[in-house]
């Protein structure tokens, strides 16, 4: 397993609207986030993911985000994207595990592929405790609660905070090392995360986007 337990995992990823965007960039924030300590590392697209393995030994989460308005998935789709992410230096590859429509064959079949033909482990993003569930079933390497309140089943449960109910959930029904991600956003709710049986967790927004920490900050003083 390359995430050790107990890891603190850094995001590091900016869209192109964002003025961060770009492989120096990011590879940048990722030699940052190994010197504060960071165990591993996730990363967009091939061009960021040389840049980062450029610069670091630390395991690489690579995902490969394609928006097509025909499908809700975007992490990851299909094989061709995860081949592309592997040849580029990731040794672990993220994808969405959700059972939503998506470009390419189905999830399941998709991670047996991963780890069979790319010889990757899978790091699976899902949204609810069955889906978490499934992507055991499949063989996912890890589980993520990444998803949650991201997907249209699960909008309306989304709170500014992350979701600890479905971490606590997962932890105690699926046994694979359980990741916490999404709108973790303070030290205190990554121990948080840890003390409720998390393997790693994973921080970006409020470590890499300095543009949205920017906006937090205006809020509190508009
Ligand atoms: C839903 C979705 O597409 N999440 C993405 C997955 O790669 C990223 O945009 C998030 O930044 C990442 O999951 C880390 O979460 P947070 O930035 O909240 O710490």
């Amino acid at each position: 397993m390359l995430i050790p337990k107990g890891a603190l995992v850094i995001s590091c990823q900016a869209r192109a609207d964002n003025p961060l965007h770009g492989p120096v960039y990011m590879a940048a924030m990722a030699r940052a986030a190994e010197q504060g300590g960071a165990r591993g590392i996730r990363a967009n697209g091939a061009d960021d993911i040389v840049a980062i393995r450029a610069v670091t030994t630390l395991p690489i989460i690579g995902i490969a985000k394609v928006w097509d308005e025909r499908f809700p998935v975007y992490i990851t789709p299909g094989f061709a994207q995860a081949d592309e992410i592997a040849r580029a230096g990731a040794d672990i590859i993220g994808l969405d595990a959700t059972p939503r429509p998506r470009d390419g064959e189905a999830v399941e079949h998709l991670i047996g592929r991963i780890r069979s033909e790319l010889g990757c482990e899978v790091f699976a993003d899902i949204a609810t405790l069955e889906e978490g569930r499934a992507a055991h079933a499949a063989g996912a390497s890890y589980v993520a609660t990444t998803l949650s309140g991201y997907t249209e089943e699960t909008v309306s449960r989304k709170t500014e905070g992350p979701d600890l109910e479905l971490l606590s959930a997962l932890v105690a029904q699926v046994p694979v090392p359980i990741v916490a991600e999404g709108r973790f956003d303070t030290p205190e709710l990554v121990a948080e995360a840890f003390r409720r049986g998390a393997h790693a967790v994973v921080v970006g927004t409020a470590i890499t986007n300095p543009r949205e920490i920017t906006r937090k900050f205006v809020r509190a003083i508009s």
